[in-house]
């Protein structure tokens, strides 16, 4: 199920029926000195994670992977591979469902379709994996995204590729795209050498600017609109006061009534 061009390059797959969690198998994988470049896809998750300690919905049908990377940049660069993700995701997406239907990353994790959330990215690392390959760090990318269904007991709208795609939208399909598409994109960040280039593609593919979003901080709930993400990475918002720079943060569309 790998794309041709991923198993030309060196990736492997390890798929399961059922996993704990393929970001926590990926982690553990590179503790252990798995050399990298390997997938975990699991068929459904008993125990998925989303951000900040969240669950996620893992049921059969839709896509569950992880992408394990050892060494794939200095340590200090590690936060710009959530934007390596966007991009790999939001092109595997579109290179199913197609042009046109309004597939938007939105900062810093999240995939939307009209508003309702597509798909979610985790990125974790470890650096606990010294060995013959790696001067210890490993990075894990987890790929969910609704696939056959979508989850509809949270607070903010939710949708599946299969309602944008028909029967193309399925999770061997989009597995198949995310492991080119995903090469793509780690070329053309090069190790963090490029990440003006992989800004401007995730920019690209990002919610068009003005689109009203609200940034839950410990402080306060911030409403405002999206400018940009500046050269850092950094979400730059523009409210009645000025604009605001968000290093994190749970940020929602403002007509949401949750952060996702
Ligand atoms: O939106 C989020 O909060 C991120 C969700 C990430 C879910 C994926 S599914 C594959 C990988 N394994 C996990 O346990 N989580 C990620």
């Amino acid at each position: 199920m790998l794309h041709p061009a991923a198993r030309e390059r060196g990736y492997r797959l390890h798929h399961h029926a059922s996993i704990g969690s393929t970001n926590e198998e990926a982690l553990e994988r590179g503790r252990a000195g798995d050399p990298g470049r390997l997938w975990v896809l699991a068929d459904r998750q008993t125990a998925g994670r989303g951000r900040i300690g969240r669950a996620w919905d893992s049921p059969a049908g839709n896509h569950h992977a992880s992408l394990l990377l050892v060494d794939p940049c200095p340590q200090r660069l590690a936060p710009q591979l959530a934007f390596v993700a966007g991009v790999a995701v939001v092109k595997a997406l579109v290179a199913v469902a197609g042009e046109g239907m309004g597939i938007a990353l939105k900062w810093p994790n999240d995939v939307l379709c009209g508003g309702a959330k597509l798909a979610g990215l985790l990125v974790e690392g470890t650096s606990g994996g010294r060995s013959a390959h790696s001067s210890g760090f490993s990075a894990v990318l987890g790929f969910g995204v609704n696939c056959a269904s979508h989850p509809t007991h949270l607070s903010y709208p939710t949708t599946h590729l299969g309602l944008l795609a028909g029967e193309a939208g399925t999770r061997d399909a989009l597995f198949a795209a995310l492991s080119a598409s995903a090469i793509d994109a780690l070329d053309l960040w090069d190790r963090g050498r490029n990440f003006a280039g992989i800004r401007r593609a995730w920019l690209d593919h990002a919610l068009p600017p003005g689109t009203p979003l609200a940034v839950a901080r410990p402080d306060a709930t911030h409403v405002g609109t999206f400018k940009t993400v500046d050269d850092d990475g950094r979400l730059i918002l523009e409210t009645g006061s000025g604009c605001l720079t968000v290093e994190a943060g749970d940020v929602f569309l403002a007509d949401m009534t949750a952060a996702s």
